[in-house]
């Protein structure tokens, strides 16, 4: 294929929503799920965050659970797997959380539009790979993930990466938490933001598993790419 197995893993309330119209993060997920969530972590080669996702909530990405550090640890990984950011302009904080916490690699993916002192200082504190003019080349960076061995990798979002992911047909599976709470606001993101596909051009999905979690449901959908 020439690039990992991909998939999503997002949580939204029951109106599609995964934070408010202020972008601030919203517990939607319960302890299970993010229980769920924290073993997709420790089972991936990478998790990937757009540069909004880290502007927004400053997330650490780290696996939680001990155990499955250790785990990790005992198979020769890091504790964390490489946590990646998609920061076409180098905007990522030079102390944001995932350079302060956990132990791996960090990358931050960025453009030949970034600005070069930018770029030395987050090469101070990660490993920085160029891809693509203005916009980070998605396609190119996942070819570069998979030839470093990275075969299992998770996007944890946003909206806007996430579109930007199943637009270039590079997601295979999405596993979606439907939460019990209303979060409205028609600039609040959704699952999947971007310009969106046209009417002959929706993206088909097919229905993998459904399952009562906390007090929401989980969706776990295969995407039928067109290539
Ligand atoms: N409930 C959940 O499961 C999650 C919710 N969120 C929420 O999502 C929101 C952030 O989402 P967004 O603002 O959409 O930001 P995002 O995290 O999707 O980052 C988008 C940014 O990535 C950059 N980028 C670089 N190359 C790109 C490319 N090739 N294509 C597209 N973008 C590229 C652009 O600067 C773009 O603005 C936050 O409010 C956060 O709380 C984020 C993750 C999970
Ligand atoms: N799966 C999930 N459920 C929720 O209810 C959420 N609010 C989120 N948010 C995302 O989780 C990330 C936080 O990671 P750390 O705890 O800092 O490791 C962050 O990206 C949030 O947007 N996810």
């Amino acid at each position: 294929m020439g690039r990992p197995f991909i998939f999503i893993n997002s949580a939204m309330s029951a109106d599609g929503k995964i934070s408010t119209k202020e972008r601030k993060q919203v517990r939607i997920s319960g302890d299970v799920d993010f229980d769920r969530m924290d073993e997709l972590r420790a089972t991936s080669d990478a998790i990937v965050v757009g540069i909004g996702t880290v502007l927004a909530d400053d997330p650490s990405l780290t696996v939680k659970s001990k155990s499955r550090r250790t785990a990790r640890k005992a198979s020769g990984s890091d504790e964390d797997p490489i946590r990646i950011v998609i920061d076409s302009k180098a905007r990522t904080p030079l102390d944001a959380d995932i350079f302060i916490k956990g132990e791996g690699k960090r990358i931050i993916a960025v453009s030949g539009s970034a600005p070069e002192d930018r770029v030395k200082m987050l090469q101070q504190k990660a490993l920085v790979i160029t891809a693509g003019d203005e916009q980070v080349d998605l396609c190119a960076l996942m070819k570069e993930l998979d030839s470093m061995g990275v075969k299992r990798l998770m996007i944890e979002g946003g909206a806007t990466l996430n579109w930007a992911m199943l637009s270039n047909g590079l997601v295979d599976e999405i596993y979606s938490f439907v939460g019990n709470l209303l979060i409205g606001g028609t600039c609040a993101p959704t699952l999947v933001d971007g310009s969106g596909f046209d009417e002959d051009d929706v993206l088909k999905l097919d229905l993998m598993g459904m399952e009562k979690m906390d007090e929401g449901v989980l969706l776990k959908w295969a995407v039928v790419n067109r290539h």
